[in-house]
């Protein structure tokens, strides 16, 4: 199955809060498997994460509960589905959304978001959501669509443009005087 596939919902079918916070835990990396012990319990029925506590002393373990939690068996595609796919829906019908990926370095965030290319299973949330995109805008008819898209890398204060050719051009930024508090990125 593809995004191509996926059928539209009504959007008043589903009710849903206007900020989710979805957890998704990455599996253990083979040098981590060796060295390290698994203190980290996922129940996706429930929305909770449990940290265990391996030491004696202290609370033996804390939970957190969360909109929805992925195990490290989940897939790329079933985090698409549900949810992501929601807000795609919700951005065709002309609302604004936004999907955001927040995380220590190394916990996942660009396989989830990016994905690996070379393996249709393995493509993450953005080349989901444009196969849906374009497809729904191949499929409609007599409605014109404007897709803007702009990538960016915002690391230490320095801003490149990850769509330009030259990899090494840094971008300015600036503060708008009007406004004061806006950072602006000039090309
Ligand atoms: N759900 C997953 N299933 C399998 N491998 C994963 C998963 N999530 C992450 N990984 C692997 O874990 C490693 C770290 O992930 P990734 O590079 O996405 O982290 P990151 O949060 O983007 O890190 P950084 O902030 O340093 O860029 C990569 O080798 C990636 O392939």
């Amino acid at each position: 199955m593809t995004t191509s596939d996926v059928q539209l919902e009504t959007g008043s079918s589903r009710k849903q809060e206007n900020i989710r916070v979805v957890v998704r835990c990455r599996p253990m990396s083979k040098s981590e498997l060796i060295s390290h012990t698994n203190i980290v319990e996922i129940d996706n029925t429930t929305g909770s994460i449990t940290l265990l506590n391996t030491k004696s002393s202290g609370e033996r373990k804390r939970e957190f509960t969360f909109d929805s939690v992925y195990d490290w068996n989940s897939k790329q595609f079933d985090v698409y589905l549900e949810t992501i796919h929601p807000i795609v829906e919700s951005v065709l019908q002309g609302y604004n959304g936004t999907i955001f990926a927040y995380g220590q370095t190394g916990t996942g965030k660009t396989y989830t978001m990016q994905g690996e290319s070379n393996e249709p299973e393995k493509r993450g949330v953005i080349p989901n959501c444009f196969d849906f995109i374009f497809s729904h805008i191949s499929k409609t008819e007599n409605l014109q669509f404007l897709v803007r898209a702009s990538y960016m890398e915002i690391y230490q204060d320095e801003v490149k443009d990850l769509l330009s050719k030259d990899q090494e051009k840094r971008l300015q930024l600036r503060e708008r005087t009007d406004t004061g508090k806006i950072i602006s990125v000039f090309l």
